[in-house]
């Protein structure tokens, strides 16, 4: 059936307009429109460069799901804005905000060989800011990256969320492309190695599938935490490792916590991890956090004053990823209410996460459960109602915030889930809180609720 890109266009916002909150259906979507579609691909004209930025950030995938579910076939959805701005192309690095696009890929090619992905233009050693807290991991990456298979081989970088791990691990591989363009560099998530590995046993192409990874020449595998617990995976990672190990090529390994910290990780796996080189990343100080923000602004070409930077510096203290993302947040508020870039401006639209005080399973639970009036045994169980599933995927978002398990592990308390479950619902919620008030504000009470019963539970002494 052919459809107008105007008509599906029109669909595709009576849909997003259920599932998003009115807020960001008015701020982002309201005033797109469809102007053409071409060779699978979508063309959607948006308000102005924030709005495309952030829709190509946080909406792409939700925008593209309900594409393919209208037309029954995945297409690639490309966001534009008026004059003056369409020299950007989707995934240059000049693109203020851009992110790499990775097309929709077909069903049928999941029977090929492995293909690596591809690396975030802007993830290079010069946009790193080198503070207390990474320098080492910034020398030693520097030097994998000057010197592959030579000194740290692997090299581990270990460090909490949104620290700065993915970022070096890639500047690693943009710095060997730039000076062997044809080396054969591949980044993977161990999701998709493990995705690779599943689809060549169905395929029956496991040799293609060795070949390829025995063939890299800098293996750069993301949040190799997920190994934990896949015994088949492990099995297959040893061999790879041990052969790109052998013939001197580099490998370089990311994940939220030390090889010893990894539960179910084979004995041998463990020790090769620890073998060359660990090297943490910390949270890092204020001056890092507004030097992070400075350069930020700089590449971006936005004109910050240092009372700004200061405070957004000040009160996002854990996550550069969020700190980032209020940067976003102030910059999309004062470019589209037209007010100046002060602090008066920006601090009611910055609301920092509130302390996550560590805690146990159950309380998050029984917060969740006595707040949506929803029993545990649902918040665990496999009803698809929307109140149960919702109040699921919240419980199952403060359980990353509020403890120190790992997503198999918040799986597990949830009655089995998979870890990309619960990894779903934790980025959904952080992406819909970002834009949401009345959630962001829903999700502080329980913060502040769960908080408050654990220091009930264990006062600190006197
Ligand atoms: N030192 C730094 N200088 C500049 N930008 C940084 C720095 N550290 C982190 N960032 C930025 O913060 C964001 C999050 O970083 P990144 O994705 O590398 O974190 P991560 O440690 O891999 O997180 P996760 O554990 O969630 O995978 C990225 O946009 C990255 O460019």
């Amino acid at each position: 059936m052919e459809i107008s890109p105007e008509k599906l266009w029109t669909q595709v916002l009576e849909r997003l307009q259920l599932q998003l909150s009115r807020p960001t259906f008015e701020t982002w979507l309201k005033t797109t429109s469809a102007q053409q579609m071409e060779n699978n691909c979508l063309v959607i004209h948006t308000a102005n460069p924030f709005a495309r930025n952030w829709l190509q950030k946080y909406y792409i995938k939700t925008i593209a799901d309900v594409v393919q579910d209208i037309l029954g076939y995945p297409v690639d959805i490309y966001l534009t804005v008026t004059a003056g701005e369409e020299n950007y192309t989707i995934g240059d690095s000049n693109m203020p905000w851009s992110f790499p696009i990775i097309p929709n890929t077909p069903e049928t090619v999941s029977n090929q060989l492995p293909k690596p992905s591809k690396l975030n233009p802007k993830y290079i050693f010069s946009r790193f800011v080198v503070g207390s807290n990474n320098r080492m991991a910034h020398a030693a990456s520097l030097a994998v990256a000057e010197s592959p298979g030579r000194e740290f081989n692997p090299l581990f970088l270990c460090g909490g969320v949104g620290l700065g791990k993915t970022h070096l691990m890639q500047a690693i591989g943009h710095f060997r492309l730039e000076n062997s363009p044809e080396a054969k560099i591949f980044y993977v998530s161990t999701e998709q190695f493990t995705n690779d590995l599943i689809s060549a046993i169905r395929n029956d192409s496991m040799q293609g599938f060795r070949e390829h990874y025995r063939d890299a020449e800098v293996l750069l595998v993301d949040d190799i935490q997920f190994i934990e617990g896949k015994e088949y995976t492990q099995e297959e990672f040893f061999h790879t490792f041990n052969t790109l190990h052998e013939a001197g090529k580099q490998i370089v390994l990311a994940s939220d916590r030390p090889p010893n910290q990894m539960t179910s990780l084979q004995e041998r796996l463990c020790s090769r991890f620890s073998m060359g080189l660990i090297a943490d990343i910390q949270p890092p100080d204020l001056e890092t956090r507004m030097a992070i923000l400075q350069k930020k602004a700089e590449y971006e070409n936005i004109r910050l004053p240092r009372s700004v930077i200061e405070y957004i510096a000040t009160q996002y203290t854990s996550n550069i990823r969020e700190l980032e993302g209020a940067l976003i947040r102030a910059v999309a508020y004062v470019s589209i209410s037209g007010l100046p870039m002060t602090v008066e401006s920006i601090c009611p639209i910055l609301n920092p996460p509130v302390q996550a005080i560590k805690t146990s399973s159950e309380v998050i639970l029984d917060t969740v459960a006595k707040t949506f009036n929803v029993p545990i045994e649902d918040l665990k169980g496999n009803s698809r109602r929307r109140e149960i599933s919702w109040s699921r995927q919240i419980a199952m978002y403060l359980m990353r915030q509020h403890t120190d398990l790992s997503l198999p592990r918040i799986g597990e308390e949830f009655g089995g889930k998979d870890h990309t479950t619960v990894m779903y619902s934790c980025d959904k919620i952080a992406q819909m809180r970002e834009t949401d008030p009345a959630l962001d504000r829903k999700l502080r009470q329980l913060s502040d609720r769960i908080n408050l019963t654990t220091k009930t539970q264990n006062p600190t002494p006197p």
